[in-house]
C-alpha cells in the first residue's frame, strides 16, 4: 500500500481536476459516500441512529455535509455543528452545505461548549473539522471541540485522518481526535500510519473516491508495508532447494558479557533460512558459543584468550568473508578501541553485502566517511534512535521529530540502506525510495531484538533479495513473529529469544498468503 503526505494528496488532488477533469464535487461526493457507507455498516444496527457531524469551514467539512445529507437520505438524524459562520465556507464545500435544509446545521463559530447533550445523545459523531489542510498548532474553540469529541463517550469516525494530527507526520499538533475508524480516500496519508497518528485513527479504511489511476500511480510516496505487501516481495523456497541456494551468512560478534547478541544474531540468520550459518567470534568465547548454537559453525578469531575482537585480525576475518555470501558485523562486539578501529579497517576492505548494527554503527559514527568508499557494495545500516543521533551528528529529539527525513538524507547522502528502528521502523535507500514497517508490537521494547534483526536482514541479502527488498522483509518478519506472540504472551515479558524462535510462523504466514492469493487468481 502506497502512503502519501498530506501535501501530495492535495496534488494529486490538484491533478485529477485539472488534467483529468475529474469535478471536485464528485471527488467530495464519493469521499462523503465512503464515509457514510462505513457509518451505516459499523453502526446503523439499531433503531435510533443519530449521526452528529462536527465540520469545519474547509473541505474537510465538505466532506461532512455530504455525509450528513447521504445519512438523512438512509433515515439517519445527522444534525450538523458547524465551528464557522455559513458565510466562511466557500467552493464545494459552500456547495455541499447549501444541500442541506437549514434546520439540520447549526453554525457555532464560537464553540460547541453548549452542545454537550447533543453529542452525548448521539449514536455516532462525525470528526469533520481539519483533514489534510491543518496548517497550524490547533488552538481555540477547534481544540476545545476536539476535547469535547473525545470526552462525549460516544463512538467516533475521523473524516481523512483524526482533526489535529498532521497528515505528513502522525505528529499532534497540539491535541487531537481519538477516532474509533479513519475513512481516509485514495491512499493512506503518512499521519494515518505513523505514530501516535496511526494509534488515534483506530481502524484504517481506505476509500476509492474515483482519483484516476495515473495520478495514484505517479504520486511520490512511501510503500507501507503490510501483510499483503510482505507476501508480495517474499519467495518461499523452491522443491529444488538446497543449502547453497539459500546462501551462507558469516556473523562476525560477541565480546565478554555479550555472547547472547552473538547466538541471537546467528540462531536468527538460520530461522530466516539462511542455507549455512557462521559465527565468528573472539576465541575465549568460542567454547560458550559452540554450546550456545548448534546449526552455526564457529570460527575462534585472534589468540585464545581474546574477549574482544582486534585489528589484528582483519586478514581472518576477510579470508572468512571471502567464502560467504553475505557479513553481519557489530552485535555484542564492543567498543574496545582495537575492535573500533578492526570495524574501520572491515569497512574499507570487506566486498561482501554487508549488514552493520549496534557497535558496528557506534564505531561507524566516528568515522561515517568510510561508508563513502563503499558507495558500490551493499551496506544496510540497522541503528535505533540514538544510534541514528550518532551517526547523523544530532540529537535523539531531532531525528524524532522527522524520523523519513533523517534516514533518506544519511541513506542517500553515504549512499547505504538503513532501517531507522522503533515503532514503525523506516526503510531508506540510496536513491532515496522509502518503507515504512507496518509490523510489530511494544513488546519488542526489549533487549537483543536488534540482534535478531540483523541476523533475519543478513538471512534475506544470503538468499540474494535486493537490499532494499531484503531491508523491508526484515523488518516486516521480525515485527510480524512478535505480532504471533501477543496473544499468548502479552506485550510484557516478551523476549527476543521468543521472537526468533517465532520467525519461520511469520515466513510460514507469509507463504501461505501467497498461496491463497495465487489460487484466488486461477479461480477467477
Ligand atoms: N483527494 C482527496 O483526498 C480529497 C479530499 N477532500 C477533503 O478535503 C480535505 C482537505 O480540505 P482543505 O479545505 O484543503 O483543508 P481542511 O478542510 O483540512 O481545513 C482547512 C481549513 O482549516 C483552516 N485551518 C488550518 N489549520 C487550522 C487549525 N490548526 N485550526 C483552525 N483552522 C485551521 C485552514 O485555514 C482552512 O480554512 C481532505 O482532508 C479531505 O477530507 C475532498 O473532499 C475530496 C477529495
Ligand atoms: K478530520
Amino acid at each position: 500500500m502506497k502512503v502519501v503526505s498530506g501535501q501530495v494528496m492535495q496534488l494529486m488532488d490538484r491533478r485529477a481536476i485539472g488534467e483529468f477533469g475529474v469535478p471536485g464535487l464528485e471527488l467530495m461526493e464519493h469521499a462523503g459516500r465512503g464515509c457514510a457507507d462505513v457509518i451505516e455498516e459499523a453502526f446503523g444496527e439499531g433503531e435510533a441512529r443519530r449521526a452528529v457531524i462536527v465540520a469545519g469551514k474547509g473541505n474537510n467539512g465538505g466532506d461532512g455535509f455530504v455525509i450528513a445529507r447521504l445519512l438523512a437520505e438512509r433515515g439517519w438524524e445527522a444534525p450538523v455543528l458547524l465551528l464557522a459562520t455559513p458565510e466562511a465556507v466557500t467552493g464545494d464545500a459552500a456547495a455541499n452545505l447549501a444541500r442541506l435544509p437549514a434546520s439540520t446545521v447549526k453554525s457555532v463559530p464560537r464553540g460547541i461548549a453548549g452542545e454537550q447533550e447533543l453529542l452525548q445523545s448521539a449514536t455516532v459523531i462525525v470528526d469533520a473539522l481539519l483533514g489534510t489542510g491543518m496548517n497550524s498548532e490547533v488552538t481555540g474553540v477547534y481544540g476545545e471541540a476536539i476535547d469535547l469529541i473525545n470526552v462525549a463517550g460516544v463512538p467516533v469516525v475521523s473524516v481523512d485522518i483524526p482533526s489535529g494530527v498532521d497528515a505528513a507526520t502522525g505528529k499532534v499538533l497540539g491535541r487531537a481526535v481519538r477516532a474509533d475508524i479513519t475513512v481516509t480516500f485514495a491512499l493512506a496519508k503518512l499521519g494515518n500510519v505513523l505514530y501516535p497518528g496511526a494509534e488515534l485513527c483506530g481502524r484504517l479504511v481506505v476509500a476509492d473516491i474515483g482519483m484516476p489511476d495515473a495520478v495514484v500511480a505517479e504520486a511520490e510516496g512511501a510503500q507501507y508495508v503490510d501483510p499483503a505487501c510482505a507476501a508480495g516481495l517474499f519467495r518461499p523456497r523452491g522443491v529444488t532447494a538446497h543449502k547453497g541456494s539459500g546462501g551462507h551468512c558469516l556473523i562476525v560478534a560477541g565480546s565478554t558479557g555479550k555472547t547472547g547478541a552473538a547466538a541471537m544474531a546467528a540462531n536468527s540468520a538460520q530461522r530466516t533460512g539462511a542455507g549455512l550459518v557462521t559465527l565468528a567470534v573472539p576465541a575465549a568465547l568460542n567454547p560458550i558459543l559452540e554450546q550456545k548454537t548448534t546449526e552455526a559453525m564457529t570460527i575462534s578469531v585472534g589468540p585464545e584468550r581474546a574477549g574482544h575482537l582486534r585489528a589484528g585480525s582483519l586478514p581472518e576475518l576477510l579470508a572468512a568473508a571471502a567464502i560467504r555470501d553475505v557479513v553481519a558485523l557489530g552485535p555484542g562486539i564492543g567498543t574496545a578501541p582495537s575492535t573500533v578501529y578492526l570495524v574501520h579497517s572491515l569497512l574499507a576492505a570487506l566486498d561482501k553485502p554487508l549488514v552493520l548494527d549496534a557497535d558496528g554503527l557506534n564505531a561507524v559514527a566516528l568515522k561515517s566517511d568510510l561508508l563513502m568508499a563503499r558507495q558500490d557494495r551493499i551496506t544496510v545500516l540497522t541503528p535505533h534512535p540514538g544510534e541514528m543521533a550518532r551517526l547523523a551528528g544530532c540529537s535523539v529529539p531531532e531525528v524524532e521529530a522527522d524520523r523519513i527525513g533523517c534516514a533518506r538524507a544519511f541513506a542517500t547522502k553515504y549512499r547505504v540502506h538503513l532501517i531507522l528502528k522503533g515503532a514503525r521502523s523506516i526503510i531508506a535507500a540510496p536513491d532515496g525510495r522509502i518503507a515504512i514497517n507496518g509490523s510489530g508490537n511494544p513488546g519488542m521494547a526489549t533487549g537483543g531484538m536488534g540482534d535478531v534483526l540483523t541476523g533475519v536482514v543478513a538471512a534475506f541479502l544470503g538468499q540474494g533479495y535486493e537490499p532494499f527488498v531484503a531491508c523491508q522483509l526484515g523488518a516486516f518478519v521480525h515485527g510480524h513473529a512478535a505480532d504471533f506472540l501477543v496473544e499468548g504472551l502479552g506485550t510484557q515479558g516478551m523476549s527476543a529469544t521468543d521472537v526468533q524462535e517465532m520467525l519461520p510462523v511469520a515466513l510460514a504466514s507469509l507463504a501461505a498468503s501467497r498461496t491463497t492469493a495465487t489460487n484466488n487468481q486461477q479461480g477467477e
